[in-house]
């Protein structure tokens, strides 16, 4: 006799928040898909049916009650959830209260609806806004709404915790946030002798998460024993998160299956092939588990006529050798991807960038390139969804991309957008790299509408601005410079608007892309409504050094050269004149900011971790820092906050990003924080200046009579530009 074979799908959908039609149409193609391949469970991402990211659309009944039609058209077709359990993910509304819910489907039949147990509530999750957590044990009688009741031929099914007993195994439902608590459900359940664990989950990409992921799941199955699958969505759903996919299979600590986190596929399914009685011998072997179990209070159950085991023509899977994608991968493919699935649900017909070949404009443009190759990948995998997305996009029925370089001419302009200010350098690299990714690319003087603005300026006050190099204040200094920033991207939304009209492609427009990375708005270091203010920006959650990273790899992966060389420039702004020999007229980056762009992602990420104020920034950084004084560190986290909280305005208009990092700066999105600061911050800044006296006194009472000077570096402590010492 043949063994029998746990065979369970694990499904990856690409859904979007509301587009309830779009989002049944991959739930059906994944159960059908899961069908074919021989599966008895079938696992969806958390909400798959409403979309993850629908936020306040869940107060609104509407969203609920298309959930529910979308249910009953999957439960009305017989053939769809006969013979395999369907686990999907909904909101539900139980006694007037929205649950976030596993709905569990067999023949046409409701089992089970298992709400979510503990909510994300955490940086961008907002769940507990409109969900409410499950508290209760037991289970209790669920009343099916009379047209639903009419398709599944069931007056009521069960709500609550329970697990569902099938003919040779156990199963038991988890949602996303319940792996990530410090208690997970999986524990008991495992105690209880549950078997299988099905995630569904909506989790975002954020760099390096992925390793937290595999090792919540590997360490849950390990710890437990027993088969742990997982299913997430991927995608942009209708927001700023892209959610990474790596639905896996998982068991006993090791990985059987796991998806690719970024794709253009709207459908994958991971199948895993799995020996139960391995789970059962791991189990018996562990003899202080067997202790535990032997307590473990029993769950409620749900019967499922169905045995998951059954004698299949595939083979056990093998142990998968992970090969997980380091940082540089992930942005080189996040942001494409996200960048992918916006463009072909808003409508556009492509993209413009204001490519100035400077690192943050290149990066884009790489992004646009690198979207392209990903996408003419997957349709030469025979992704038919992509190819017809794609010719919808360029309007051109029958184009069939050959090269990336083919997809990029159709989609993308860009321009490099000159002043006298501007240098040849920059103007070149941004030739070349047009050249070598293939979009349509301008070259541009903008000198026009600065000295037009100017005289109007004059005109009407009698007064003409200059830079300092010619003897102008700061103040009007700052204010020529911006009029070329802010005049870049009024040309940039013409040239979104009307350069497919130039083109005799009748109607349409470009989404104009954004340009800066996290450092810069965390200082605030961009003019507000220049090119930072654009349609969305695949690089504002990303710091400079891992963007600099990308452009060196990407430069390899697309055989562009000049990527690299681009990496390799000094950052500046080129905003004022130049003046040969004058370092100070060089506008670097760096120098201008007052801190380093590694100070600044340090900065951002100590906000997010613990949550610091000055204060408690400036301690931890005495500690991070050691080779700096402590009067250096008190004055850099009192210019970084500084500046901070004089730009924080900037971000109530930042520009949608993608979110990639674990802190962020998006305004009322990820940080919650007021944008109107006495930036004196008196008390804070004071009670740092104490400490460091304190500090000061200790070491110098130390040294006295000595001349053994402080072990602690203080070089450069007055270092920075003129407009610091504001401060
Ligand atoms: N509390 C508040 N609430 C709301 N709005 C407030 C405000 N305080 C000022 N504002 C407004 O903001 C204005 C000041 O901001 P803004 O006009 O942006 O100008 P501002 O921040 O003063 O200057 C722009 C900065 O960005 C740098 N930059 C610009 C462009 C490119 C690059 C580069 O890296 O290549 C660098 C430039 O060197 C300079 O340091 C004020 O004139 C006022 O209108
Ligand atoms: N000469 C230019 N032509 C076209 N766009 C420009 C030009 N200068 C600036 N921009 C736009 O304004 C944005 C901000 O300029 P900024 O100098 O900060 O960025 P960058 O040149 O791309 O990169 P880096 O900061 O690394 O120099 C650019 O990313 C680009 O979109
Ligand atoms: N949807 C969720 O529950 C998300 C939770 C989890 N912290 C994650 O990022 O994956």
């Amino acid at each position: 006799m043949h063994k029998k074979y746990a065979v369970l799908a694990s499904c990856t959908l690409n859904q979007w928040a509301l587009s309830f039609a779009h989002n049944k149409s991959n739930i059906i193609k994944s159960i059908e898909l899961s069908k074919r391949l021989g599966a008895t469970y079938r696992l969806g991402p958390e909400l798959e049916v409403s979309g993850y990211g629908c936020e306040d659309h869940f107060f609104e009944l509407d969203t609920v009650k298309h959930s529910w039609q979308v249910l009953g058209e999957i439960l009305g077709q017989q053939e769809l959830t006969k013979d395999i359990i369907c686990d999907i993910g909904m909101p539900v509304h139980f006694k007037n209260t929205l649950y976030n819910c596993r709905v569990i489907c067999l023949n046409q039949k409701i089992l089970l609806i298992r709400p979510k147990l503990y909510l994300a509530a955490g940086n961008n999750y907002r769940e507990s806004r409109w969900f409410t957590a499950w508290v209760r044990e037991g289970l209790e009688d669920f009343y099916l709404a009379p047209e639903i009741q009419a398709i599944v031929g069931q007056k009521s099914t069960k709500f609550g915790n329970a697990i569902i007993r099938c003919n040779d195994t156990t199963i038991a439902c988890e949602t996303c946030e319940e792996l990530w608590v410090p208690k997970n459900p999986h524990v008991d359940y495992g105690l209880d002798g549950v078997e299988i664990i099905m995630n569904g989950s909506g989790s975002h990409h954020e760099l390096r998460k992925l390793h937290t992921r595999l090792g919540l799941i590997t360490s849950a199955s390990s710890r437990n024993g027993g088969v742990y699958v997982y299913a997430n969505a991927r995608g942009c759903d209708g927001g700023r998160m892209y959610f990474d996919a790596s639905s896996m299979v998982c068991m006993n600590g090791k990985i059987y299956a796991l998806e690719d986190q970024f794709a253009p596929e709207e459908v994958s399914v991971q199948l895993g092939v799995m020996d139960l009685d391995e789970v059962r011998s791991y189990r018996g072997g562990f003899n202080s588990r067997c202790v535990q179990s032997a307590k473990q209070k029993p769950f409620p159950t749900v019967e499922a006529e169905i045995d998951i085991c059954k004698i299949t023509e595939h083979s056990l899977n093998k142990e998968v050798k992970l090969n997980l994608l380091i940082p540089e991968q992930e942005i080189a493919m996040g942001p494409p991807m996200w960048l992918w699935d916006y463009l072909r649900r808003s409508g556009a017909r492509g993209f413009f960038l204001p490519l100035s070949g400077g690192a943050d404009s290149a990066s884009v443009a790489a992004m646009v390139a690198n979207m392209a190759q990903m996408v003419l990948k997957s349709i030469e995998r025979g992704n038919q969804d992509a190819l017809m997305d794609l010719r919808r996009i360029v309007r051109e029925d029958d184009f069939t991309p050959k090269t990336y370089q083919d997809i990029v001419s159709r989609i993308f302009v860009t321009s490099y957008l000159s002043t006298k200010n501007s240098g040849k350098e920059t103007l070149e690299r941004a030739e070349t790299l047009a050249k070598g990714i293939g979009s349509l690319h301008y070259n541009m003087g903008i000198d026009e509408a600065y000295d037009s603005i100017v005289g109007i300026f004059q005109k009407a006050t009698g007064k003409t601005p200059q830079f300092e190099v010619h003897g102008g204040t700061y103040n009007e200094d700052l204010a020529l410079q911006n009029i070329q920033a802010r005049v870049r991207m009024v040309v940039s939304y013409l040239m979104a608007q009307l350069v497919p009209w130039t083109q005799g492609k009748q109607g349409g427009f470009l989404l104009v892309l954004g340009t800066s990375n996290i450092c810069e708005s965390l200082r605030g270091y961009m003019t507000k409504y220049d090119c930072s203010s654009a349609d969305i920006n695949p690089i504002g959650g990303i710091n400079k050094s891992d963007l600099k990273k990308t452009l060196i790899y990407l430069s390899h992966e697309l055989k562009l050269p000049v990527l690299a060389e681009i990496a390799g420039a000094k950052p500046t702004a080129e905003l004022r004149p130049f003046i040969e020999g004058d370092v100070k007229t060089q506008q670097l980056d760096e120098v201008e900011m007052g801190m380093s762009y590694d100070e600044l992602d340090e900065f951002g990420r100590l906000r997010k971790i613990s949550r610091s104020g000055p204060l408690s920034m400036f301690e931890r950084l005495l500690f991070n820092w050691p080779h700096l004084s402590p009067r250096l560190v008190a004055e850099k986290v009192k210019r970084f906050f500084f500046y901070y909280s004089i730009n924080r305005h900037k971000m109530t208009v930042l520009t949608p990003s993608y979110h990639a990092e674990a802190y962020g700066t998006d305004d009322n999105r990820f940080d919650l924080r007021q944008f109107l600061y006495d930036t004196k911050w008196e008390v804070q800044f004071s009670e740092i200046d104490k400490i460091v006296m304190e500090y000061e006194k200790e070491q110098a009472m130390k040294v006295k009579g000595s001349d053994e000077g402080q072990n602690r570096k203080s070089a450069g402590e007055s270092e920075g530009p003129k407009e610091h010492q504001k401060l």
